[in-house]
């Protein structure tokens, strides 16, 4: 998770009130100066830090004369509202809607990772099922065609763009009109950058949004200058109207707080950050789901969003039939494949887990085993339809008629085989448990350390070491014990709802 050593030294220092046995004005004093400093290492402009103070002491103040308050909890609450509140705008960026040609200019200094940032933001849209064009307007930069061909070429979107062509508002009017004319969902434009922030910029954007009228600029912003992107936000925003800003490079530096509170101080709201230099290291940003990841108190309802878009609603009820009745094929591991490629980065999606230490799988660990996966998929797709759903096994020619097909070895599909056989008979087990249907999921809640010792019995002790061990599950079921299970299941339909809609 972004910000993880902040999160952790805000969160132990609110974990170290709870375990005093007394809650007095010096122990808050004590608790709110390690925050404090916290903050302050993170490069958090000192006028918010000591009004995010002031508040906290406030509200315990207000709340703790009232019969039956809980200090500890008024402040973990106060700590929460005040971090939320400083990454917060009011202004709302535009919504891009589907169906409609929806142009969205990017502007920003040269070496934010704006090109980087494009890519991931279309292939973002690309997973939603979006028609994406891109364009290429930067004409000052000399490698920035190649660059942007290229991550066109990786997430397989279309480019347009011209080697020999100077003028870019020319080159920005020819790759709208040729995207408006195949009716694409989305066009994005990159500009050029500079090294700093200079005149000659400037006029070039005016004139790049005079001609083609964006519905949306994004300002990219690289995170590791920390509080200084106040003065180069502001900069931007009086060029050309910015109307949302993506921040990148929070994976690599401490000052990441500071940057994203002086940029929400510019009134610009902050829809994604870049956690990495791949494509899926891009997440949606929302103040208040980030500060409880980053406090590892998780995000249930965009746990739940998240799985409910990556596994189709019709085939839900299918999935969990399957496996409380113990059956699994090949198919429904190839299926489980690519929902887990869909929803993203594994740790990211650990962190909506509360109680879930998000950087429990190693970062290049994970790209292995995405890596890994994908093979698997391609082996599977050399395998007929009668040997993915289990009614013909494999023999030792179609092994090595799969291997050649599929490019890789025999080696290869029998460790694929081995895998789905430990999968199967995990699914069995599962069944055998009824852990896939729904009444038990209730169970599992209110009783976790005996619903624990039935797991344990289930999951492959690797498995099962590589999600932190026992003891981590232990605690992330404890934690989600701790939740209202209506408000969960309300959730649940809530965004079923929302996902019939689409
Ligand atoms: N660690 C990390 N690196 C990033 C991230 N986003 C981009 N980068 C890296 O930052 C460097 C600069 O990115 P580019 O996309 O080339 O920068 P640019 O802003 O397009 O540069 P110009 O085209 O000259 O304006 C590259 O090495 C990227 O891989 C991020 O979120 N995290």
């Amino acid at each position: 998770m972004v910000l993880g050593q902040l999160g952790s030294r805000i969160s132990g220092a609110l974990k170290k009130l709870h375990e005093k046995p007394i809650i007095d004005e010096e122990a808050i004093k004590e608790c709110m100066s390690e925050i404090v400093k916290a903050l302050l290492q993170a490069d958090v402009n000192a006028a918010y830090i000591k009004k995010l103070r002031d508040q906290v002491m406030l509200q315990v103040n207000l709340e703790a004369d009232a019969a039956g308050t809980n200090k500890r909890k008024i402040v973990q609450r106060a700590v929460v509202s005040e971090l939320q509140k400083m990454l917060e705008t009011d202004k709302k960026p535009v919504k891009l809607r589907k169906g409609k040609q929806n142009i969205v200019m990017f502007v920003g200094l040269q070496g934010t990772g704006k090109t980087t940032t494009i890519a991931k933001y279309a292939y973002f849209y690309i997973k939603k099922g979006w028609r994406v064009g891109l364009v290429c307007a930067d004409t000052f930069r000399a490698g920035a065609f190649d660059q942007l061909k290229q991550n066109a070429a990786k997430i397989k979107a279309p480019f347009y763009g011209s080697y020999t062509e100077t003028d870019p508002v020319k080159i920005a009017n020819e790759g709208v009109e040729y995207f408006r004319s195949q009716t694409y969902d989305l066009i994005i434009i990159d500009t050029s950058g500079r090294n700093k922030q200079e005149e000659g910029l400037f006029d070039e954007m005016k004139m790049l949004e005079k001609t083609i009228n964006p519905d949306e600029v994004i300002f990219v912003m690289d995170s590791t200058i920390g509080q200084s992107c106040f003065d180069q936000a502001q900069a931007f925003k009086n060029a050309v109207k910015v109307g949302s800003v993506i921040m990148t490079k929070l994976d690599s530096h401490a000052k990441g707080g500071g940057a994203l509170s002086a940029v929400a101080a510019t009134q610009s709201p902050i829809t994604f950050i870049g956690t990495g230099e791949q494509f899926d290291e891009f997440e949606e940003f929302e103040a208040k789901s980030f500060i409880k990841r980053v406090l590892g108190m998780g995000d249930i309802d965009r746990l739940f969003s998240v799985v409910q878009e990556a596994i189709p609603l019709d085939k839900q009820p299918e999935l969990l039939n399957k496996i409380s009745h113990g059956q699994f094929s090949l198919r429904d591991m190839y299926e489980q494949f690519q929902t887990v490629l869909k929803m993203g980065s594994i740790n990211s999606l650990m962190s909506l887990i509360p109680g879930m230490n998000s950087g429990l799988i190693e970062k290049g660990k994970e790209k292995e085993g995405i890596a890994r996966i994908k093979r698997f998929m391609c082996i599977m797709d050399s395998m007929n339809d009668p040997e993915l759903d289990g009614h013909k096994q494999l023999n030792d020619s179609r092994i090595i008629r799969i291997a050649r097909g599929s490019g890789t070895s025999v080696r290869e599909v029998n460790i694929l085989l081995e895998e789905y056989k430990k999968f199967a008979k995990m699914v069995q087990k599962m069944g055998k448990l009824s852990l896939g249907k729904a009444n038990d999921m209730q169970n599992f809640m209110r009783n976790p350390q005996q619903m624990m010792r039935k797991v344990q019995s289930a999951v492959d002790p690797k498995m099962l070491q590589q999600l932190g061990g026992s003891a981590n599950m232990m605690q992330m079921m404890k934690e989600m014990s701790k939740l209202d299970m209506g408000e969960m299941m309300s959730q649940i339909g809530k965004n079923k709802r929302g996902l019939k809609r689409k």
